[in-house]
């Protein structure tokens, strides 16, 4: 069986093989730190044990709730914003086809997103196109008190409740937030709303393998059971047991600190299937929040080629040498399609006539890696064999170790993300929110 592998052989000049070995008494120290639960937010790791610990009973039961969902709706609304719903997007995107929307024979609902923004044109819109539709919703809050998401999941519970009575309100609402506090978890109740839990111990950007990320997934039809299979191979792939060498996610660690060290600030995710967009934005928010802090860390962007080579390509190649890239790769396509002969011939493209578009693909993904390696643009490779649950679970679970490890490495504290609230603390300044009239007073003055 294959798996998920690193490569990070174009590295170099600015980190050599040699120096990634020998970082791997630190890297493997940080694992056992990691794995030990003895480092710092320690009370937040209960994501590394998700992929055994998630039983038949927990699959069996989110499937059962998610066809109750598929056979009364035909659009489903997750609403919750970052660690809430990019999971879920980044698997269902991944896996879905590019114009699922559109197509009429669909057999899963359409999946939307609210709760994401605070857009109000983009609040209409969704509320017209629900209006007359058959629609559920999935609100999923850690907290229960996330403002996008409380304002998102407010206008369509208002909807629901004009299209239907309080009892099927009830079968199309699913809340996923804490066991025992918070708003969501009270209204929950009192309302009779079907409910999951989201750990205490798993934060939101960690939590694609709780019901956050598996209810949704398995609205859209896809198999939970692989997804956890798959992050369960890599968390074996990546155990204190495993050497240095072998384990991805501490070559990985150790590659992108070092490129940091060496003055390379900002890490570009990099993919060439349209498909993984949500997954590079997963990992901004894995990375971001995660190492983000104490005025350190490597920048997380993200870029999807070939299509962001003719904007961002320029400035790749030849801008300020402060990037490098982290390559997820996908083997194999799952479609075929031959590019047709021509008689003519005027775009000059017949020399690659009856080849797949695959092959394009991957002679422009190996063209750009070397152009970029010769740019001064360090290069990692993460391939995947195929876009499927299996590998989608060993991948997330693959950057979410390496996550932790290389959080350690950098000397912060992964599992924390202390400075999203002094953007909500103005916020609720400026709105007036009740408990915050000092706070309202100060920010008026500086206006
Ligand atoms: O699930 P909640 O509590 O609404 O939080 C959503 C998101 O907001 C944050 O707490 C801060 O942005 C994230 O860590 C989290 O993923």
């Amino acid at each position: 069986m294959k798996n998920l592998t690193i490569d990070v052989s174009q590295v170099a000049p600015e980190v050599t093989q040699d120096m990634i070995n020998k970082e791997q008494d630190n890297i493997l120290k940080q694992l056992k730190t990691l794995t030990d639960k003895s480092g710092k937010g320690n009370d937040f790791l209960g994501w590394l044990d998700l992929p055994d610990n998630i039983d038949g009973d927990q699959v069996m039961s989110i499937e059962k709730t998610a066809a109750r969902l598929r056979g009364k709706a035909d659009y489903v609304v997750v609403v919750g914003i970052g660690g809430s719903y990019l999971g879920a997007r980044a698997v269902i995107d991944a896996l879905n086809d590019s114009f699922d929307q559109l197509k009429d024979d669909r057999k899963n609902p359409a999946i939307l997103y609210a709760g994401q923004n605070i857009g109000e044109d983009y609040t209409y819109e969704m509320l017209d196109l629900l209006k007359d539709k058959s629609f559920g919703v999935i609100v999923i809050s850690k907290s229960g008190t996330t403002t996008e998401p409380a304002i998102g999941f407010r206008v369509l519970k208002e909807l629901l409740e004009t299209k239907y009575d309080k009892e099927e309100v009830k079968e199309r609402i699913v809340a996923v937030t804490d066991a025992s506090k918070g708003a969501l978890r009270t209204l929950a109740e009192q309302e009779g709303y079907e409910t999951y839990v989201i750990p205490d111990d798993v934060g939101g950007r960690f939590s694609v393998l709780t019901p956050v990320g598996l209810l949704p997934i398995a609205v859209a039809g896809y198999s939970i059971s692989e997804l956890v299979r798959g992050a369960k191979e890599m968390k074996a792939l990546t155990g204190t047991d495993i050497p240095f060498d072998k384990n991805p996610a501490a070559v990985y660690a150790a590659a992108r600190n070092l490129l940091y060290q060496k003055g390379k600030k900002i890490e570009i995710m990099v993919n060439y299937q349209p498909k993984l967009h949500y997954v590079s934005e997963w990992w901004k928010q894995l990375y971001g929040e995660s190492e983000g802090k104490e005025h350190k860390g490597i920048f997380p962007a993200a870029v999807d080629f070939t299509t962001d080579l003719h904007s961002m390509g320029q400035w790749i190649q030849e801008g300020e040498r402060s990037i490098f890239e982290t390559v997820v790769s996908v083997a194999a396509a799952k479609h075929r399609v031959l590019i047709p002969r021509d008689e003519a011939d005027l775009d000059k493209l017949n020399y690659l006539a009856g080849k797949r578009i695959d092959e394009v693909n991957k002679m422009a993904e190996l063209g750009t890696r070397i152009a970029h390696t010769d740019g001064g643009v360090p290069n990692i490779k993460v391939e995947i064999p195929e876009l499927n649950e299996y590998y989608l679970g060993q991948l997330l679970y693959f950057f979410e170790k390496a996550c932790g490890i290389s959080g350690y490495v950098l000397g912060v504290n992964p599992f924390d993300q202390p400075g999203v609230e002094a953007y909500k603390k103005n916020m609720f300044a400026l709105l007036g929110k009740p408990g915050f009239e000092q706070e309202t007073e100060a920010i008026k003055k500086r206006l």
